[in-house]
């Protein structure tokens, strides 16, 4: 949807996302910026960013993937959530990736790709699914 402030789609588009895609969807990752802007919210504790996931699972998706977050306070990690609701049990870990200093544009699409397929293989495990971050 978009990076740093900037949506690569027309921003009209955005209540489609909000209100018809994400209804859809049963996996969304968005990045931090994306998730506020999906749910009106702000981030800036984790306990923000369980508020936000719980109102993107509220719409339907059963896996919300925050995949990265200003939260860390290393400049040297990225932060990201998951979180997966099965059978009514919700699970949530977080992911701590060594950060390169570097943008990579494209990134936010291969991270979606790889979670999307080993999500397939271990449905369950977020243990597992994690270390793909
Ligand atoms: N600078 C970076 N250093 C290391 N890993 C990165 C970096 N940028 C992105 N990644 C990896 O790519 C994933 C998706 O990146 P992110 O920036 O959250 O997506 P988007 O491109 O949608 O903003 C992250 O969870 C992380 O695993
Ligand atoms: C126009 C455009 N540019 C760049 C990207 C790459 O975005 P990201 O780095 O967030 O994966 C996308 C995402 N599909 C895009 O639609």
């Amino acid at each position: 949807m978009g990076d740093d402030g900037v949506m690569y789609a027309p921003k009209e588009v955005l209540p489609a996302y909000k209100e018809k895609i994400v209804p859809l969807a049963d996996i969304i990752l968005p990045n931090q910026w994306e998730a506020e802007l999906l749910t009106d919210t702000t981030i800036t504790t984790e306990s923000d960013v369980l508020t936000t996931i719980n109102l993107l699972h509220e719409r339907g998706p059963h896996t919300v993937v925050l995949t990265s977050s200003n939260l860390s306070t290393d400049p040297n990690v990225l932060t990201g959530y998951a979180s997966c609701v099965k059978d009514g049990k919700k699970t949530c870990v977080k992911m701590a990736v060594d950060k390169l200093d570097a943008m990579f544009i494209g990134a936010g699409d291969l991270f979606a790709a790889l979670w999307i397929a080993w999500q397939d293989k271990h449905p369950d495990d977020l243990e597992v699914l994690k270390l793909l971050a």
